[in-house]
């Protein structure tokens, strides 16, 4: 079965805006499992321009479905990991001065480095996904850390100019997917996705969970709109 895992880092974007404890990503992954969310995934990113310490600690206990701690493989990720002990880890590639994850990390030219990791988290019952592009020989070094899963970044997918692009990045996919699927990998797949896009993605077969984050939240606000302005009308006249 295809899975949903929501991620719920942009509902922290919006309340680091004003370093304020408002949206609390820890409510809203509760209403995502309400929703059907079958697990959540939060970024723990080196600068902390969302997700917060507290945000990890709060959802290991909180969370009913399963927890994806996406991280980079920083020493202090590393620790941190070991210590609220995720369902999972993602390992993901980071740049400070990026708006986003940019592309997927280059397990081939760490691997050294990337196994210690893997083996490191995996000793401690926590299953290791690598964030990856569909490419043969990320693909192929993934296997050989061990990790169990990899997750194929979808970005470029997303981002495709025109259809016949975004039909050769499907492909690309579909392939890795084949690939990852043959030398015992799972595969989860990410980024970028949108409720318009998503479809011939999660068809992938052997596609077993789709993290999907930003759309989301940006569709949460705008059904949420109306609703919130009536309730501050409410409000304005002391009837909340
Ligand atoms: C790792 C990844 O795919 C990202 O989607 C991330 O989880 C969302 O956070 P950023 O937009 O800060 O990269
Ligand atoms: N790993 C991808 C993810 O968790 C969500 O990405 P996005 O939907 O926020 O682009």
């Amino acid at each position: 079965m295809l899975t949903l895992g929501v991620n719920i880092d942009h509902v922290a974007t919006v309340r680091q805006a004003r370093r304020t404890v408002e949206p609390d990503p820890v409510a809203a992954a509760v209403l995502a499992e309400l929703g059907g969310a079958n697990g959540i995934t939060a970024h723990l990113r080196e600068d902390r321009r969302h997700i917060q310490d507290r945000d990890i600690r709060l959802l290991r206990e909180t969370v009913r479905t399963h927890l994806n701690l996406e991280m980079a493989a920083t020493e202090e990720m590393v620790s941190i990991a070991l210590d609220v002990k995720p369902d999972y880890v993602t390992l993901v590639p980071e740049k400070r001065e990026e708006v986003t994850t940019e592309g997927g990390l280059d397990i081939a030219g760490s691997l050294e480095k990337l196994k210690n990791v893997v083996d490191r988290l995996q000793s401690a019952n926590i299953p290791v996904s690598l964030f990856i592009d569909a490419d043969e020989s990320q693909i192929k070094a993934s296997a050989d850390t061990q990790a169990k899963f990899i997750e194929l970044h979808t970005g470029k997918y997303a981002d495709a100019p025109n259809p016949e692009i975004r039909q050769k990045e499907l492909e690309s996919l579909k392939l890795g997917c084949e690939q990852a699927l043959n030398l015992g990998l799972r595969v989860n797949a990410g980024h970028g996705l949108t409720y318009i896009n998503v479809y011939p993605v999660g068809c992938l077969p052997g596609m077993e969970e789709l993290n999907i984050g930003h759309t989301i939240v940006s569709r949460a606000v705008l059904v949420g709109m109306e609703r919130a302005v009536k309730e501050m009308k409410l409000a304005m006249r002391g009837e909340f």
